[in-house]
């Protein structure tokens, strides 16, 4: 779903400022979800404005305002109006790991390799 900005006056963001932008948003998530807020592609590419923390996590056990961290990655100013569509949020159900210690880990092909390891062709 789209996130709105909800907010009494306009917010300018300068080149490579951020501002946390509230949704007027409030909600209550059964425990195992959360939901993650999403850059919308459009303000990305026609305007260089994405989520800073993509993907902000809203935890199940949250009762506040969901905000919006904006940030302009242009060299442009950007100005947020009230009632604009600035993210889109999706509800995740996730697992609850429970943690074993132990001594050594299975082996694998790849082991410790990562970070491009495998190289790029
Ligand atoms: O994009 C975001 C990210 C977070 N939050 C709210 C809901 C979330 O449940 C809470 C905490 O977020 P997070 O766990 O990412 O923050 P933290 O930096 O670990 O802080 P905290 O100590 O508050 O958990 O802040 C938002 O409204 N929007």
């Amino acid at each position: 779903m789209d996130l709105r900005a909800d907010i009494d006056s306009p917010i300018t963001l300068k080149p490579l400022e951020r501002a946390i932008v509230p949704t007027g948003l409030f909600m209550e998530l059964p425990v195992g979800y959360e939901a993650q807020v999403r850059p919308r592609s459009g303000l990305a590419a026609k305007k260089g404005i994405t989520v800073l923390n993509a993907p902000g996590t809203i935890d199940a056990d949250y009762r506040g305002n969901v905000g919006v961290i904006l940030v302009n990655l242009s060299n442009e100013d950007f100005i947020v109006e009230n009632g604009e569509r600035i993210a889109q949020m999706v509800i995740a159900k996730h697992e609850r790991a429970e943690w074993e210690e132990v001594e050594a880990l299975s082996e694998t092909d790849r082991g410790e390799g990562g970070f491009g390891s495998t190289g790029t062709k």
